[in-house]
């Protein structure tokens, strides 16, 4: 393909050189990088993405709120220059430390070495690896919620709000402006120089795919999060990807508790989902037992699922939402079965730390399946209240019964009536 059949299927629109003013003496100062295809390896990026960093003048004092990745720095370096001199800068805020936003960062300090720099205590680790040896000749001075900096006429409040997503994670609060800097919260890797919310193309799917592929995993942070926000009088959002959102930004608050709620619930019951794979039907035949045995308990909904019988992204969505899975997978080869490996291997985009996780499944030799799938649950943080069922060819009567009771068993822990026996992983390497 020539070069220039490439460029008609990305137009690239030109960036503005400079900086974009958000309110009076309060300046986005980031990076466009329209051409960015992928990112963290975890989403593609269609529409490329920006690097939002911002520059906060007040009566005695400048703050740089955030920086860019590191490929992009002489952007950021040329729009922080258009509003700052370097000795000016008072305050260095970092709300979070991921390359995209700390690739700039050692430079930054280099030129103005004598900035306050405030983040997470839980940042601090992450700022000493970045920094190396240079660490100890900066002023590092770490925040929690509450802590407030001043520029004058100016406050810098800050809001900890670890895990969206890394636990370095912080927001911080404009508090006479109500402008609200909210890092990967609200963000969206969609490139448009026009940068507000009401002149930008229609981001809204970006805003939704960004959402699902970085913070879906870590839904009660988000909720924590927004339990401190949404308290404040926020007029502005300002994230450090995509549109800055300025348009009814309790609009974009109430968005993300639903994104980050439930999407209806049972009331008080619990619910078990029990999802096998079966190549004879004997592992089909334990699924069925279990659920009756669970379906004894009240308060507890039961529900059958063939992993065979469905497509794997509407289980991961159910998955997410109840409170246990019993998986069930014959051995096949020494291993359990492909889907259940691709289903499990998914379970990485949601939230399952603390949910009860069951394995079961018919084998004829080795029986190894069992054993690994339950590895994987506890890798993924589930507690396993009880040792995985294995039952060898075809389930005899008894093996039902077992079945059934295994199903009962679980229920309870669902519904707080046994007591947790939980697995370690030298009891598993030894039955
Ligand atoms: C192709 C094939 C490979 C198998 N490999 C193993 C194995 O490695 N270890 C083992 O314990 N059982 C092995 N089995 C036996 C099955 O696990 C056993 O037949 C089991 O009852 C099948 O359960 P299902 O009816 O739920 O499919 C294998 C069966 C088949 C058909």
């Amino acid at each position: 393909m020539s070069a220039a059949a490439v460029t008609s299927i990305r137009p690239q629109p030109l960036p503005p050189e400079g900086p974009v003013g958000i309110v009076p003496g309060v300046h986005w100062i980031g990076a466009f990088d329209p051409g960015l295809r992928s990112f963290d390896t975890l989403m593609k990026t269609a529409n490329g993405t920006s690097y939002n960093a911002y520059a906060v003048r007040g009566s005695e004092g400048m703050a740089v709120i955030d920086t860019v990745d590191a490929a992009h720095a002489d952007s950021f370096f040329a729009r922080l220059e258009a509003v700052a001199r370097y000795d000016e800068i008072t305050r260095i805020v970092l709300n979070h430390l991921e390359p995209d936003h700390s690739g700039a960062l050692p430079e930054l300090l280099r030129r103005a070495p004598q900035a306050e720099v405030h983040l997470s205590p839980r940042g601090l680790q992450i700022l000493r690896a970045l920094l190396g040896g240079d660490f100890d000749r900066y002023r590092i001075v770490p925040v929690t919620t509450g802590a407030e900096v001043t520029l004058g006429d100016r406050t810098l409040r800050f809001l900890t709000t670890p895990n969206v997503h890394w636990p370095d994670t912080q927001c911080t609060f404009l508090v006479e402006d109500g402008l609200l800097f909210t890092c990967d919260l609200f963000g969206s890797h969609y490139c448009d120089e026009r940068l507000f919310d009401d002149q930008v193309g229609d981001f809204r799917f970006a805003l939704d795919h960004y959402f699902d592929r970085l913070m879906r995993p870590f839904r009660s942070s988000v909720r924590t999060a927004l339990d401190l926000i949404e308290p404040l009088d926020v007029a502005i959002i300002a994230p450090s990807h995509g549109p800055i959102l300025r348009t009814d930004p309790r609009a974009y608050l109430r968005h993300y508790r639903r994104l980050a709620g439930p999407r209806f619930s049972f009331g008080t019951d619990r619910t078990l989902a029990i999802l096998y794979i079966s190549a004879h039907g004997a592992t089909g035949r334990l699924a069925r037992a279990i659920r009756d045995g669970a379906a004894e308990e009240p308060g507890v909904r039961v529900s059958l699922f063939d992993l065979e019988g469905g497509e794997l992204h509407p289980f991961i969505d159910l998955i997410e939402e109840v409170d246990g899975i019993a998986l069930g997978t014959p051995t096949i080869n020494g291993d359990a079965v492909r889907a259940v490996w691709e289903l499990l291997a998914q379970l990485v985009d949601i939230e399952t730390r603390g949910k009860l996780g069951a394995a079961f499944g018919s084998y004829g030799w080795s029986g190894e399946a069992v054993r690994q799938v339950e590895t994987r649950l506890q890798g993924l943080g589930m507690r396993l209240p009880e040792p995985g069922l294995r039952v060898k060819f075809e389930p005899s009567d008894a093996d039902l019964d077992e079945a059934r009771a295994f199903g009962r068993r679980l229920a309870a822990h669902l519904a707080g009536r046994a007591v947790p026996r939980e697995i370690d992983l030298a009891e598993l390497a030894a039955r």
